[in-house]
C-alpha cells in the first residue's frame, strides 16, 4: 500500500451481479501537496484465462460467444476469446481449469502460469489470471458451449494458428487477453513444430 494515498472511503452506488462504488481518497501529488479525489470503481472479481494450444495441429481453441459491452460499444458484439471466466472461491488454476470444461469441453489437469493483468485499471478492479496449455483431441469429453442456466451460448472453434494471428493482425480479434495470449503464444516458440 502507498503512503501516498490516505483517507480511503467507499460508498456502495449498487451492489447487484456486481458491485459498483463511489471512493474517495486524499492522494499525494508528485510535489508532495494533496488532494481530494473522488472515483467511481466496479469490481466484479477477478478473472482466469487461457490458450490451448496443439503444437502437431497447429492449432488452438477459441470460443465465440455474444458480449454485450461490445455490443453496446458499436461492434457487432459477437467476440471471439479463449475460454474465460469469474473466479470463485478457489485458485485461479482451478478456476479455469473448471472454466475450460465447461465452455469447450475439453478436460485439461494443468496449465502453465503466464502472469496477471489488469484489463480496465481507470475503472475497473479486474486482475485477470493468464495459462496457456497444450490439449489434445482425446481430452474433449463433451460438447461445452457454456452453461444453460446462465445463458451462455458459446460456440468451439478449433483455429488455425497462424489464422488466429493473421486475425489479430487484421484487427478480426478484438479481446485483449485472447491477443495477449496469441501473441505470447508465438514470441514463446512453442507453436515452432522443430520442438517436437
Ligand atoms: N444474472 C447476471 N448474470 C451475469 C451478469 N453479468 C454477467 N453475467 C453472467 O455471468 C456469467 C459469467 O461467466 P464466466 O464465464 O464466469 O465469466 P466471463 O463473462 O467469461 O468473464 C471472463 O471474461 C471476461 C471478459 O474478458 C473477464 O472480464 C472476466 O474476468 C473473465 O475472465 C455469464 O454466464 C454471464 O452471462 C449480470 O449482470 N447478471
Ligand atoms: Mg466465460
Amino acid at each position: 500500500m502507498s503512503n501516498r494515498i490516505k483517507n480511503v472511503a467507499e460508498e456502495i452506488i449498487s451492489d447487484q451481479w456486481a458491485t459498483l462504488k463511489k471512493v474517495t481518497y486524499s492522494y499525494q501529488n508528485q510535489d508532495q501537496s494533496w488532494s481530494d479525489v473522488k472515483r467511481e470503481v466496479y469490481d466484479r472479481g477477478y478473472g482466469a484465462c487461457a490458450l490451448l494450444y496443439n503444437v502437431k495441429k497447429q492449432t488452438v481453441i477459441l470460443i465465440k460467444q455474444f458480449r454485450l459491452p461490445a455490443y453496446l460499444a458499436g461492434d457487432g458484439g459477437f467476440l471471439t476469446e479463449v475460454p474465460a471466466g469469474i473466479i470463485e472461491d478457489e485458485a485461479p488454476e482451478q478456476a479455469i481449469i473448471r472454466e475450460i470444461e465447461e465452455e469447450t469441453g475439453y478436460v485439461i489437469p494443468a496449465l502453465t502460469s503466464v502472469g496477471d493483468i489488469f484489463t480496465s485499471p481507470g475503472a475497473v478492479t479486474e486482475r485477470i489470471f493468464l495459462f496457456i496449455a497444450p490439449f489434445d483431441d482425446a481430452q474433449k469429453v463433451t460438447d461445452g458451449g457454456g452453461l444453460d442456466s446462465e445463458n451462455e451460448d458459446i460456440e468451439v472453434v478449433e483455429y488455425a494458428f497462424a489464422k488466429a494471428l493473421q486475425d489479430v493482425k487484421k484487427g478480426v480479434i478484438k479481446d485483449a487477453k485472447t491477443i495477449i495470449l496469441l501473441q505470447h503464444l508465438a514470441l514463446s516458440g512453442v507453436m515452432k513444430t522443430s520442438n517436437l
